[in-house]
């Protein structure tokens, strides 16, 4: 009997540190032009606590900022400060004219109401598009900033796939900062969208069907081959801290890579996929929110 075995069909990388290299790029073209008139945007980034996590996406935003030429100021506070402090610090960046962009660093020590301080940044500096006017909007299918994973996976995907209209997504997840905006964002794409609670009976076999699969469960590697179609492109928003055997760390997706490549078409890693293009987006955002409130002041001059 002739057996090739032949190597299973690796799914193709989607390199999200190379898009994320393309969106700064003219990120910063636009902050040049900005800075040129006069205008120079700048991020206000504040973070409660010490989580090492934030630590280290805080990190990444200051440093992408500097090198695309966006001027950021950080707000450090200890993990015990009160919710009026926290309330306090956001009125006075929101009424501070050279600061164009807010955000607050999630998750928040449990004593502050996360709703609240999120509800208290004025929309048109609200970055990461957690402000329920924002929310709406987005909804709406209005121009409003976005949060920047889903934006994030979303450009990667038009990427990746070109035109979305027709294709079904499937998010596996239903969070405020990916999963519910996400499916907004796939719609607005023209895409048919289930949204599915990753512990219903049927998730994996609904999964299945669909051309394109988000996963953002928060479950380390939940995701294997049973809950791809052939052929389907997948992007795996997870981000997980694990241990080995040995004590050393990796950091893994929602997805398990080893058994989804042999069917997928294509895969974002972990890291090095949707992450950087967070803060791609982000930076993104900041122009957006920069040129709005020119436009404003410029109307407003006008009378
Ligand atoms: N205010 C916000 N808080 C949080 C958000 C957010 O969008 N706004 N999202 C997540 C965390 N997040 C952004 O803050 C984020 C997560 C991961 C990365 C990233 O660059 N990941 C790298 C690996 C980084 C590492 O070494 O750990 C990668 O995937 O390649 C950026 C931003 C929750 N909080």
């Amino acid at each position: 009997m002739n057996m090739t075995l032949t190597s299973p069909q690796r799914a193709e990388n989607i390199d999200g540190k190379a898009a994320a290299r393309r969106l700064l790029a003219e990120v910063a073209a636009e902050c040049r032009a900005f800075v040129d008139q006069g205008h120079h945007p700048t991020l206000a980034v504040v973070l409660v606590g010490d989580d090492p996590a934030s630590q280290v996406y805080v990190r990444n935003k200051l440093r992408t900022a500097e090198e695309v030429g966006i001027r950021s100021l950080e707000y450090r506070f200890p993990a015990n400060l009160s919710e009026s402090e926290l309330l306090a610090t956001l009125d006075k960046l929101n009424l501070d004219p050279l600061v164009n962009g807010i955000l607050v660093q999630l998750p928040l020590p449990r004593h502050i109401n996360e709703q609240a301080i999120l509800r208290a940044i004025d929309p048109l500096k609200d970055v990461d598009g957690f402000h329920p006017e924002n929310v709406g909007g987005l909804v709406h299918g209005q121009a409003v900033l976005t949060p920047c994973t889903p934006a994030g996976c979303l450009r990667l995907l038009q990427d990746y796939c070109g035109d979305l209209s027709g294709k079904h997504a499937v998010v596996v997840g239903r969070s405020n900062i990916v999963g519910k905006p996400m499916a907004a964002l796939l719609l607005k794409a023209h895409c048919s969208v289930t949204t599915l609670h990753s512990r219903s009976q049927d998730a994996a076999a609904l999964a299945a069907q669909a051309d394109i699969l988000i996963a953002a469960v928060g479950q380390p590697e939940m995701i294997d081959a049973s809950w791809i179609k052939p052929g389907a492109v997948v992007i795996d928003v997870g981000i997980n801290r694990v241990t080995r055997a040995n004590g050393s760390s990796r950091l893994v997706g929602d997805v398990d890579a080893a058994s989804v490549s042999t069917v997928a078409a294509a895969l974002t890693p972990v890291p090095g996929g949707v992450g950087p293009m967070t803060i791609a987006c982000l930076m993104q955002n900041t122009l957006q929110a920069t040129r709005l409130q020119t436009a404003s002041a410029v109307l407003s001059h006008c009378g």
